[in-house]
């Protein structure tokens, strides 16, 4: 098959690895000219996924609308932030695109002002494709160096579309999952990265394996009850892209969201950690989207109202722990 993946930032690069090592042709195509220009005579992302080299026949393009003549598939690789700006490119190159059948989208966030979640923005703005979403407990570098994990592809519709999309993508160290939940797989991938600023909390205060593990369990429990309320099936929270990414993401030693929240535990301040940074902490970000999301639908959410007040109201890190530790005695299920 032969993919088209628009934004090279760490996971768009790991995941043009991944498809050249699953058999595809592959275009990478940065956002910016000079980078597209580096990529191809450098062949390693020094910017985002530095160390990692990118294989002489995974082509790189700039313009979009040549790339996407050829393609089957185009993977939209930017954060929930740029993503409604790259389906509007889309959108205006796809003239020519007679092959393209499925965009799918690896942003794990919802869009700030509307609420919108990644598959809503891409049905809205390219109606003629199919809507998919890629999900699951993926450290770039991880899968850029081909270490096994498992993911999970979600699309409405189609079912012989979405399973040749699922072998397309699959290779030896991915295994690719598929559900037809996009609302649970899309909510598990925001969630995870809200929970993730917990556990950072929660490493920075230095408070123990113990509470780690407890943290982990309850966040789980709310990720459920919460993601179900908002529309998510529940078996899809215990799933890759809930469960498994939030295992993962509140774990993993290199994880923005966790590290963005073991430092705000050591001190530092919001904007001196989100100023001036090339990647993303979609958690931050989520924090909002969800907290909101949840308000509306009533529902309690006690970890994700402390870290949304952390990251929002001048929270202090070390009340979260007394005013979650604090609340009244309850049933576990
Ligand atoms: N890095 C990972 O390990 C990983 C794994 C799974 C999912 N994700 C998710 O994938 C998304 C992207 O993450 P990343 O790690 O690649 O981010 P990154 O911060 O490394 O890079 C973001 C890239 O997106 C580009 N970009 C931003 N706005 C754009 C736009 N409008 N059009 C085209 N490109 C644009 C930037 O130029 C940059 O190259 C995030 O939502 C993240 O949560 C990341
Ligand atoms: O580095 P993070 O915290 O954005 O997490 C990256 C991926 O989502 C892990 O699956």
């Amino acid at each position: 098959m032969n993919f088209a993946i628009l934004g090279a930032g760490a996971w768009g690069t790991a995941m043009a690895i991944q498809l050249h090592r699953a058999g595809n042709r592959v275009t990478l195509a940065p956002r910016r000219m000079e980078h597209a220009l580096a990529l191809a005579s450098e062949r390693e992302n020094r910017d985002y996924l530095p160390g990692y080299a990118l294989p002489s026949d995974i082509q790189i393009g700039c313009e979009i609308a040549p790339v996407l003549m050829e393609a089957d598939y185009v993977i939209l690789a930017c954060p929930s932030t740029g993503l409604r700006e790259l389906c509007e490119k889309v959108r205006d190159a796809l003239l020519g695109a007679e092959q393209l059948k499925m965009a799918i989208a690896l942003c794990k966030g919802y869009e700030r002002e509307t609420l919108r979640a990644p598959a809503e923005i891409v049905q809205d703005l390219l109606p003629e494709l199919t809507a998919a979403v890629l999900s699951g407990p993926t450290f770039a570098g991880e899968v850029a160096a081909g270490k096994p994990t498992a993911i999970v592809l979600a699309a409405e519709g189609d079912a012989d579309q979405l399973l040749e999309a699922q072998h397309a993508i699959s290779s030896e160290s991915l295994r690719v999952y598929r559900s037809n939940d996009l609302h649970g797989v899309e909510l598990g991938g925001s969630l995870k990265n809200v929970y993730a600023i917990g556990a950072g909390l929660c490493d920075g205060l230095k408070l123990g394996d113990n509470a780690k593990a407890a943290y982990l369990t309850r966040a789980l429990a709310e990720m459920v009850r919460l993601g179900a309320a908002l529309g998510g099936k529940p078996e899809t929270f215990y799933g890759l892209s809930g469960f498994g990414d939030l295992i993962a993401t509140c774990n993993g030693e290199w994880s923005r969201n966790r590290t963005f929240g073991e430092a705000l535990a050591k001190g530092q301040g919001i904007d001196e950690l989100l100023s001036g940074r090339k990647t993303v902490v979609e958690g931050y970000w989520a924090a909002q989207c969800v907290q909101d999301m949840a308000k509306k639908v009533g529902v309690d959410a006690p970890i994700l109202g402390e870290i949304h007040r952390v990251c929002y109201s001048k929270g202090h890190p070390t009340e979260v722990v007394s005013n979650l530790m604090g609340r009244q005695l309850k049933a576990e299920h």
